[in-house]
C-alpha cells in the first residue's frame, strides 16, 4: 500500500475573493503499516491535507497516486478506494444515526453490498476492536458516553475493512481516561492488525508517544517530516509556527544547558526518567 502525493496543490475558491491555497506543492508519501502523525497550527491544511488521501478532495494541481495508480485517472475506482482509506472525521459521532450501535457500525459494509449477516459479522468484529461488546450491540448510539460514542463511529469506518484509518483529532472533546483509552484502541489497530494509521492531532504528548514518523504542516506546505525526535530537536522552529514540542522536551534540553549528561532527544516522560536515572548514576 502506497499513497503518493506529488506537487499537490489546492485552492478554495479560486478566482474569487475569497481565494485560499490550502495547499501548496505536497510531496510526500505514506506507505503499509506506518503510524504517521500530522500536527500543525489550526488552518495549516491538516483537515484539507488528508481529504486528499482517498479522493474526497480533488487537488487543484499535481497528483494522487494510489499503489502507483492516479485515483483521478478515467476510470480510477474511487469508490473501492474510499473502502481501503477509511476516514474518521473531527467529533464523528455526529454522524450516527441508526436505532442500535450494531445497526450503525452495520451501515458502512451493507453500503459496500455486503449481505445483511455478512455487515453484522463485520461490525461485531469492529465493534470488538474498539473494545465495544455484545452489551452495546442493542444500546443507542445516544446513550453512550462521549468516548463510547467515539469508538462506535470509528467502528463505523473500520467495518469497511480499511487498510488506512485516518483519524482527524479522534481525541478532541474527550477527557484524560476517554483521550487515553481511544489511543490505546488505535495503537493495538495499527500493532495487532497492521493497519496504516494517521493521526491527525493538536496533542504533542499524544504524537510524541504513538508515532513513527511527523509531518508537520505550516501554511499549506510541508515543513517537517521525520521521526519525532528529529522534529522536536527543531523545537524553536515550531513555535514560530505556533507550535510547541512536548514539555519533556524542553526540561530534557534545560537539564543539558546546566550540565546534566540526558539525552536531550527524549521525547515521552518514560524516555526522559531512564535518561535522567542514567544520568545520576542510578
Ligand atoms: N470550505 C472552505 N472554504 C474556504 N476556505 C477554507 C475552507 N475550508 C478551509 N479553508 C481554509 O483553508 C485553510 C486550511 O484549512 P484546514 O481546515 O485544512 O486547516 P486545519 O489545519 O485542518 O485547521 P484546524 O486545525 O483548525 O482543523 C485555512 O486557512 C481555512 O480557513
Amino acid at each position: 500500500m502506497s499513497i503518493k502525493l506529488e506537487h499537490v496543490t489546492y485552492t478554495y475558491s479560486p478566482g474569487t475573493v475569497y481565494e485560499m491555497h490550502a495547499l501548496e506543492d505536497v510531496n510526500l508519501e505514506i506507505r503499509d503499516g506506518q503510524f504517521v502523525g500530522i500536527i500543525g497550527h489550526t488552518g495549516s491544511g491538516k483537515s484539507t491535507l488528508i481529504q486528499h488521501f482517498n479522493g474526497l478532495m480533488k487537488p487543484t494541481g499535481g497528483l494522487v497516486l494510489y499503489n502507483g495508480e492516479n485515483i483521478w485517472g478515467e476510470n480510477y475506482p474511487l469508490k473501492a478506494l474510499r473502502s481501503h482509506v477509511g476516514l474518521v472525521f473531527q467529533y464523528p459521532e455526529h454522524q450516527l444515526f441508526e436505532e442500535s450501535v450494531l445497526e450503525d457500525v452495520c451501515f458502512g459494509p451493507k453500503n459496500q453490498g455486503l449481505s445483511p449477516d455478512e455487515a453484522k459479522e463485520r461490525a461485531k468484529e469492529a465493534l470488538a476492536q474498539v473494545g465495544l461488546g455484545e452489551e452495546f450491540y442493542s444500546s443507542s448510539p445516544f446513550e453512550l458516553s462521549g468516548g463510547q460514542k467515539r469508538r462506535a463511529a470509528i467502528a463505523g469506518v473500520l467495518a469497511m475493512n480499511p487498510d488506512v484509518l485516518v483519524l482527524d483529532e479522534p481525541t478532541a472533546g474527550l477527557d484524560p481516561r476517554g483521550r487515553d483509552e481511544i489511543l490505546d484502541q488505535i495503537a493495538e489497530l495499527h500493532s495487532v492488525r497492521g493497519i496504516t494509521i494517521i493521526l491527525v492531532s493538536h496533542s504533542m504528548e499524544d504524537i510524541a508517544k504513538y508515532v513513527e514518523r511527523i509531518i508537520v504542516m505550516n501554511k499549506g506546505k510541508v515543513a517537517f517530516d521525520d521521526a519525532p525526535k528529529e522534529v522536536f530537536s527543531h523545537y524553536r522552529e515550531l513555535e514560530g509556527m505556533g507550535l510547541a514540542a512536548p514539555q519533556i522536551t524542553y526540561i530534557m534540553h534545560a537539564l543539558k544547558e546546566k550540565g546534566i549528561p540526558v539525552d536531550e532527544t527524549a521525547t515521552t516522560v518514560e524516555e526522559a526518567r531512564v535518561s535522567i536515572l542514567k544520568a545520576l548514576g542510578k
